[in-house]
């Protein structure tokens, strides 16, 4: 997919009286935006606002764009924006192969062609030839890459991290965003990083919002 970045227009978002996000950004294709601040500033509130599922508890104005689409106007299965959150959340009745193949879209077109997509998203994160593997045999950098893999292999037009590292021990930390980051500038795909880690922000390179300070 080509990506055209991702534009937070007039963001706005309140709990009752209380006003928790208001941000303008334009993240471009292969950018990282960080979202930092305290817990319970809102962080993944905006998030949920972009992906179209945000609690009926706020109060949300403010327009975000792909491109020229307007997102804000679409139900979130027609977003089309990944997310990867702390816990991988694979389906555990289905073998590795099974929760990439279940993520590749409709237009991908026969069982071969869906199936070489899934073993090479696979090889792409350092995984190839575990697709027959159930999710529960995996370590947890393993079921980490494999989230990774499942969600690039959806096709998104932005990628949506929040605090996706921090169940990680230190080493895979560092590892893992160092592939997240790789691969969304190598697909172009805009990002969102939501992370209390200073360390992160740093490696992701883009503009830092702090929020709620
Ligand atoms: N469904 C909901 N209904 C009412 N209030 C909510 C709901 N979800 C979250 N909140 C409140 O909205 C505020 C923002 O929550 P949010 O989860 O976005 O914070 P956060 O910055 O992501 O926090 P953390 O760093 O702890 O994950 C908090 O005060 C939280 O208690």
């Amino acid at each position: 997919m080509d990506h055209q970045g991702l534009r937070l227009d007039g963001v706005t978002i309140a709990l009752g009286p209380r006003a928790l996000i208001a941000i303008s950004h334009t993240v471009a294709p292969g950018e990282v935006l960080t979202i930092m601040g305290p817990s319970g500033s809102g962080k993944s509130t905006l998030l949920a606002y972009v992906g179209g599922f945000l609690d009926k508890a706020f109060t949300a104005s403010g327009r975000v764009l792909a491109g020229e689409l307007d997102l804000t106007a679409l139900p979130p299965q027609e977003r089309h924006v990944g997310i990867l959150f702390q816990d991988p959340l694979l389906f555990p009745h289905m073998s590795v192969a099974g929760n990439l193949l279940f993520a590749i879209p409709q237009a991908v077109q026969g069982r071969a062609a869906r199936e070489s997509l899934a073993e090479s998203a696979l090889a792409g994160v350092d995984l190839a030839g575990l697709g027959a593997r159930d999710p529960d045999t995996l370590s947890g950098g393993q079921k980490a890459r494999v989230a990774l893999a499942r969600v690039l292999v959806s096709a998104p037009r932005a990628l949506l991290l929040d605090e996706p590292f921090s169940k990680l021990d230190a080493d895979l930390r560092h590892q893992m965003r160092e592939l997240v980051f790789a691969k969304a500038r190598a697909s172009g795909l805009p990002v969102i990083l939501v992370t209390h880690d200073e360390a992160d922000a740093a490696a992701a390179g883009g503009t830092i919002v702090r929020i709620g300070a």
